[in-house]
């Protein structure tokens, strides 16, 4: 496998800019956090001259404890402020560290979900999972130590160095000169672990994507008798990780142990010199005691910036795929109608002025028209063409088409996971735009084939969109929907727990809960692919019952599959190729030759599961 080392300078840049701009809604607290290391660090010199005064005045002045009091009592009052001090400045980057993790994640579900659901499917849903938690807890040492840990690199020795050149001029130009050294050999190594860290994520990211794919479609595994192949795969895609891996550990290792190396000798240097100096006489025991006392504390800065190199690769690596993602136009598709970024944040900002259209929906609804609606799916070239609609308020509406033909896209369009083409969408003749979306999408309730359920109660999962719902209007919710029976044989009816995606219940059981979930919303417009696909007749009669009921007061649009459902419809919409060829009530279709007569005569090729229920 391939990894493509990505970039160069200009996008180290452009990542540290943005780990910058990130960091802003908690700048405040690293600020403060910061400040209060700083002062830990001026009581740290401070509590170095008390102590050398005290021992000198100790040893060598015969002077007794009680005598030196009054520089004992301060030094352990600043020990234990220093104490303090170090705990809250770390408290408070942690803290600060936590809440831009939490922005950037609100932020990247926010964008991820503006993008629609094709953009994760296209990026990889491991690689999205990484990226939302390893990514971004990856970010955690990077503010909460890397940062401080710069602050201090700066801030620390420049205090010493200018308390240390009055004091004793000699041992402040050994310090100013062996510092730079440890930076130096930072940056030296710094770029080549850079890239070599980048790969890694990438490599993470491979993993990550090809783990979830096979672990999900592990049973498909197991019956194509193909898992020992996969196991080999698997086995490759961990070693060139491994391998990644161990390429940085062994640049942070060898890059930490030359900087201690370099810290360590600095410190003998300056050590074996005062300790000639003191021997000839040329310096006073005091003085030579405070500077063998800072000359550690001089390096531990540069030391600690060192050691969370680290967090600062993993930082701007991670940081990456979130500028990819919170970068990317809603226009991924490249279709025509680009909505550029600077219009989506205009959307959050605008939020709460929603399109009165929107607003006013269930009150002056007059109706839904799609007008000019293209799609076209950059990898494949194929999408829908040039649709034009109305949609009345309430009543069913059916589409049906052969297998290709459009239908899903279509949905997919009607719900706003396109948003490039929403502006081809309008209520009450006002065209609806990106920052309508989120308000749009409230208006709908949606159930596709495999709906989701989440691992939560089913009553959890029922009342998702109204948890406020009374016990009452979740039973109706559920009756209507055919599965209050079903829940009610259940040893703990509502309060049953759901697996993962519904495991634990069958397909058409899900559905249904879905569906009740759908009709607790009482969203004006229903969205449906083929409801009644998994039930049995029974069933299927009481469902069908729910749905119309629904219809009489909402919008239901159904991608229909099977010929009862067309028969429930009102109107029907016949698609074929991405065009919509013809529409008109189930009656009309069927008494001319065309498109639709075709379709359930099984003249065109259609839909497997449609072909043999239309030829039932
Ligand atoms: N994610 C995608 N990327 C590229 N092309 C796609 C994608 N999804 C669908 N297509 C193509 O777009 C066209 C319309 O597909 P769509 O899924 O809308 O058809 P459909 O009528 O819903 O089919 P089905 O009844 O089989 O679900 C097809 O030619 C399909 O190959």
């Amino acid at each position: 496998m391939t990894i493509k080392i990505r970039p160069d300078r200009a996008q180290q840049m452009l990542l540290r800019g943005f780990l910058k701009r990130e960091s802003k809604p908690a700048a405040g607290l690293l600020k403060f956090s910061i400040a209060l290391g700083t002062v830990n660090a001026l009581l740290m010199i401070a509590s170095a001259y008390l102590l050398a005064q005290s021992v000198h005045l100790v040893m060598f002045e015969n002077a007794d404890l009680a005598s030196v009091s009054h520089l004992l009592w301060p030094l352990a009052a600043f020990v234990l402020a220093r104490g303090l001090l170090l705990a809250f400045s770390q408290r408070f980057s942690a803290r600060a560290a936590r809440n831009i993790k939490s922005a950037m994640r609100a932020n990247l579900l926010e964008k991820l979900s503006q993008l629609g659901p094709h953009y994760t499917d296209k990026k990889g849903h491991g690689a999205t999972l990484n990226m939302l938690h390893d990514g971004v807890e990856a970010l955690h040492d990077y503010y909460a130590n890397y940062l401080p840990s710069v602050a201090y690199s700066a801030l620390v020795p420049l205090a010493i160095l200018m308390v240390i050149f009055p004091t004793d001029w000699q041992a402040g130009l050994i310090f100013l000169f062996t510092a730079p050294l440890i930076p130096f050999f930072m940056i030296l190594v710094g770029h080549k672990a850079e890239q070599l860290n980048q790969a890694r994520w990438q490599q993470l990211a491979v993993l990550g994507n090809y783990f979830f794919d096979r672990v999900r479609g592990l049973t498909q595994l197991k019956l194509f008798d193909a898992t020992k192949r996969e196991l080999q795969q698997i086995a490759g895609i961990s070693d060139d990780f491994r391998h990644a891996t161990l390429s940085v550990l062994k640049i942070a290792f060898l890059s930490s142990f030359a900087l201690e190396f370099l810290a360590t000798i600095s410190v003998a240097l300056v050590a074996v010199i005062i300790g000639f100096r003191l021997f000839f006489g040329t310096l006073d025991f005091a003085t030579g005691f405070v500077v063998l006392l800072l000359a550690p504390e001089f390096y531990l800065p540069l030391r600690k910036l060192g050691t969370h190199y680290h967090a600062r690769l993993e930082g701007i690596s991670a940081a990456g795929d979130m500028l990819e993602v919170l970068n990317t136009p809603i226009s991924d598709a490249k279709n025509d109608s680009a909505v550029p970024n600077n219009e989506l944040n205009k959307s959050k900002q605008d939020s709460q002025k929603e399109n009165q259209a929107l607003v006013n929906m269930n009150t002056a609804m007059t109706d839904i028209r799609v007008s000019r609606l293209s799609f076209t799916y950059p990898d494949s070239k194929e999408g829908i063409h040039n649709i034009e609609l109305t949609l009345p308020t309430t009543g069913m509406v059916a589409f049906v088409g052969s297998s290709g033909a459009g239908k899903s896209t279509l949905f997919d369009c009607l719900l706003g996971f396109h948003p490039q083409v929403i502006p081809h969408i309008s209520v009450n003749d006002e065209a609806l735009s990106v920052k309508d979306i989120a308000a749009w999408q409230q208006q709908i309730a949606w159930i596709p084939q495999q709906p989701t359920l989440f691992y939560a109660s089913i009553k959890d999962n029922i009342t998702l969109a109204k948890p406020t719902a009374s016990d009452a209007e979740i039973a109706r919710a559920a009756e209507q929907a055919g599965v209050l029976t079903f829940i009610q044989s259940l040893e703990n009816g509502f309060d049953t727990m759901l697996g993962e995606q519904g495991e634990g219940i069958s397909g058409g059981q899900k559905q249904r809960i879905a569906l009740a979930r759908a009709f607790l919303k009482q969203a004006p417009i229903l969205i449906l692919d083929e409801p009644t696909a998994h039930l049995d007749s029974t069933t299927e009669g009481i469902v069908q019952r729910g749905i119309n009921d629904y219809a009489k007061h909402h919008l239901v649009l159904v991608i229909a599959h099977r010929l009862n459902t067309l028969k429930q419809a009102a109107h029907v919409v016949v698609l074929a190729g991405g065009n919509l060829v013809q529409q008109g009530s189930y009656q009309e279709l069927s008494d001319v030759q065309g498109p639709f007569s075709q379709l359930i005569t099984g003249g065109d090729e259609v839909n497997a599961a449609q072909q043999s229920d239309i030829n039932d």
